[in-house]
């Protein structure tokens, strides 16, 4: 491919013809290598125009940028376009060429990584090469890699996709982040359908207001999936009137789950300690399934990840099947174990509000003696959260135990200090290891241990550095010292 075959998504640019052909793409002059298009962008800590020299330098063939632009030194051409971010993403899909044919991806506070997670293994049962992208990295067959980033940058996610098609797989399931959607790294993803879960308080330090948390959200249906294209609703939550009328106004055929769902429509759950069991309409009749996950909040996850099945061609009664041999999410309210006495101990990623109320509200119903957290904040992330989780873990746990999480650039004790702020009776201990260790060691018959924040992450960030850690490892290794 050569430079000029992109020249159209550059409108008002010349573009020089007869060039040499085009090697690759980057955000990241670090990355640029000869024959390369450098997209300059405008990022949270600096300009990436203030690298278009260095791009230069190793070998770039032209530079893409925003409207406002300057480059008085640069003698390869600049390329200035309104959205570059956006003109980016399409032109990794045009240089990538090659997609699974059945794409979904799905938005939402809580309930992305299961989801898609949950969507791959719908399809799987029901024969499908399928793979899902997300928090916990990628899961393809023959594939399981750790990742970075939920949504990974357009142009990795593009070169992965081309990867995925030319192995086979012909069903690909992925998250969209607010950050995602909103820096466009989904752009230019043919999607088949999408679905949004919920809406609760993250990432208040990017985007300035929950509207705008949620206007982010809602490029999914009004900017990526094509006109009429299925949007699956969770109806239960306090935003999916306005993600209705969202999805509605772009256009998109709104399909609803949930108790107040009309597409699958939660009829009645019993809960059991490891599963439930749910009575569903969908497809004009009746069904009873038994979920293997604990977890209200997993039903509602498995019905958006049915909905997705459906809406994308799975027959409604083999994609409700295949939720009773669902396995949760790595680190997703997972059952690590139990002491000598019986007190389950589970992991979780509950890292904001409303997930920590969900994860200690779901072990509550088969709790008979004390629910115990360990849980703490991250830090260079939304500081507001801080005391709100603190009072949701004194309010709904008998025992709360504060420690660090990934304190990041921030000073720990701070971070634990506007959490305790609002945490009567709660317990400091920063050492997470020693924090689980006396959380296992508290547990007597009837209660349950919730470890929550860090789910299936393999390390713990301090400063810089990235150390190696493991609540699934550090539950297990407290469990067996105390003889469970
Ligand atoms: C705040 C944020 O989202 N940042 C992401 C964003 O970086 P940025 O554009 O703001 O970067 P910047 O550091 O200001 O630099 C601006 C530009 O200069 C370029 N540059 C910089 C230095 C240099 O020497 N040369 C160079 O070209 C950079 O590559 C960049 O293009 O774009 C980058 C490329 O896509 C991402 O790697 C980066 O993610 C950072 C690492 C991050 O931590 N992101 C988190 C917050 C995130 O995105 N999380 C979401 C949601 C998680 C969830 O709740 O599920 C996710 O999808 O993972
Ligand atoms: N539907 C849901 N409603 C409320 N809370 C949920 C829901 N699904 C999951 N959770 C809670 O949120 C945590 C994270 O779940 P999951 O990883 O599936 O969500 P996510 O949207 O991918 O989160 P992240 O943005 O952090 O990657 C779980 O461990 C659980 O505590
Ligand atoms: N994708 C989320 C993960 C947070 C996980 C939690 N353990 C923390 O470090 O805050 C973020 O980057 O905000
Ligand atoms: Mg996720």
């Amino acid at each position: 491919m050569k430079l000029s075959d992109l020249a159209d998504l550059f409108p008002d640019n010349m573009v020089p013809s007869g060039e040499a052909a085009l090697a690759g793409l980057s955000s990241d002059s670090r990355a640029v290598g000869p024959g390369f298009l450098f997209a300059a962008l405008k990022g949270v800590k600096t300009d990436g125009m203030a690298y278009a020299r260095q791009a230069e330098q190793a070998g770039a063939l032209a530079v893409l940028a925003g409207l406002d632009a300057t480059a008085p030194n640069l003698a390869i051409p600049l390329l200035r376009v309104p959205d570059p971010r956006r003109t980016l993403a399409l032109a990794a899909a045009r240089f990538y060429a090659g997609q699974p044919t059945t794409m979904v991806a799905v938005t939402g506070t809580a309930g992305k990584t299961s989801v898609a997670s949950f969507v791959r293994q719908i399809w799987e049962r029901t024969g499908q090469k399928a793979a899902s992208i997300g928090t916990t990295g990628l899961s393809a067959p023959g594939r399981e890699e750790y990742g970075s980033l939920t949504t990974p940058d357009p142009v990795a996610l593009h070169k992965l996709l081309r990867e995925l098609a030319d192995a086979g797989v012909t069903h690909a399931s992925m998250e969209a982040s607010s950050h995602g959607l909103d820096q466009r790294r989904l752009d230019g993803v043919l999607l088949a359908a999408g679905a949004f879960t919920n809406l609760g308080r993250d990432h208040l330090d990017y985007h300035p207001t929950l509207e705008d948390y949620h206007r982010a959200k809602m490029r999914l249906f009004d900017t990526l999936l094509p006109k009429g294209a299925p949007a699956v609703v969770f109806a239960d939550d306090p935003w999916s009137a306005a993600t209705i009328e969202a999805a509605e106004r772009a256009g998109c055929e709104v399909l609803t789950v949930g108790r107040r769902g009309k597409f699958i429509s939660l009829k009645r759950v019993e809960h059991e300690r490891q599963r439930q069991r749910a009575e569903i309409e969908a497809g004009g009749r009746i069904h009873e399934i038994v979920l293997p996950l604990a977890g209200d909040f997993q039903i509602a996850n498995a019905l958006v990840a049915a909905g997705l099945a459906v809406a994308t061609g799975t027959e409604t009664e083999a994609a409700l099947r295949a939720l009773e041999h669902l396995r949760g999410a790595s680190g997703r309210l997972e059952l690590i174990g139990q002491t000598s006495a019986g007190a389950p101990v589970y992991v979780d990623y509950a890292h904001k509000p409303d997930a920590l109320e969900n994860a200690l509200s779901a072990v509550r119903p088969f709790t008979t003696g004390r629910v115990v957290v360990v849980f703490g904040c991250g830090g260079d992330r939304d500081r507001g959260k801080r005391p709100i989780m603190g009072a949701i873990a004194t309010r709904l746990a008998d025992v709360a135990i504060v420690t660090d999480d990934n304190p990041r650039s921030e000073v720990p004790a701070e971070i634990r200090a506007e959490i305790l702020a609002d945490a009567p009776g709660a317990v400091e201990i920063g050492d997470r290891r020693e924090a689980i260790r006396t959380a296992v060691s508290l547990l007597r018959a009837g209660d349950t241990l919730v470890v929550a924040g860090k789910g299936h992450e393999e390390g713990q960030t301090v400063g810089d550095v990235t150390h190696p850690f493991s609540d699934h490892a550090e539950v297990r290794k407290a469990l067996a010292e105390l003889g469970a």
